[in-house]
């Protein structure tokens, strides 16, 4: 559920540090400013932290050079060996946004960056509901990802991708679940979380969604 990218993300971990440091000129502006978006979420984030879909664990390092807890879920073997080797100082674990082991730790912060898109609606309402469970009161969802303003947005988009000849792009803006910042609103506010969107760059937006006491 959730996982069907997978394969993909075994065969792209060993270059996709070069994706993300702009050498790919496709992703070049969804990637605009990597560094420092994590940089912003990682200071953001309040320790103990769950991670998901780490990747080559960019994000957790930063993290963990802070002196958080945190604890990395990862579905693809490859990426998760390479995150291993980088940051051997986080716990990472075989699962996805919907399955993963489930650990006493007392959890602040649930974060993730460039992945949450993975979900379909009905998947990221679940995923929601779920990090209401974990989180402690007060705790924070802190995400980094591409997503829509709206339907016109998301054309644009597409149009502009096509025009400078960025073909996997476009497909992927069509064929992955980037959310519009309307309904990403309404499945967090329906959950009781106080959401916030801010845009990063062309395509990235930081979702700060705050829960109750
Ligand atoms: C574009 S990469 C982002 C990696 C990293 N967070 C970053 O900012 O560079 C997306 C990651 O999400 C993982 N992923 C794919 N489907 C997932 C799911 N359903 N749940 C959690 N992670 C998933 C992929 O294996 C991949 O490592």
């Amino acid at each position: 559920m959730g996982v069907e990218f997978v394969d993909l993300f075994n065969q792209w971990a060993s270059s996709y540090d070069d994706t993300v440091s702009g050498n790919d000129p496709e992703y070049k502006e969804v990637f605009e400013g990597y560094e420092d978006m994590l940089e912003l979420l990682a200071g953001l984030s309040i320790s103990p932290v769950m991670e998901f879909g780490v990747g080559t664990a960019n994000l957790t390092r930063k993290m963990i050079r802070q002196n958080k807890v945190v604890i990395g879920i990862e579905p693809s073997s490859e990426m998760r060996r390479i995150a291993n080797l980088k940051c051997p100082e986080a716990a990472m674990y075989d699962g996805d946004f919907l399955n993963y082991p489930q650990l006493m730790t007392p959890i602040q912060s649930i974060v993730s960056s460039f992945a949450f898109h993975h979900l379909t609606t009905s998947e990221k309402i679940e995923a929601i509901q779920k990090f209401d469970d974990k989180l402690e009161s007060e705790g924070q969802i802190i995400f980094i990802d591409t997503l829509f303003k709206d339907e016109a947005h998301k054309q644009a988009l597409i149009k502009d991708a096509e025009k400078s000849g960025h073909l996997n792009l476009a497909q992927d803006l069509q064929e992955e679940y980037y959310g519009y910042l309307d309904e990403l609103k309404e499945m967090f506010s329906n959950q009781g979380f106080e959401v916030s969107f801010k845009q990063m760059n062309k395509y990235a937006w930081l979702i700060q969604a705050k829960k109750g006491e």
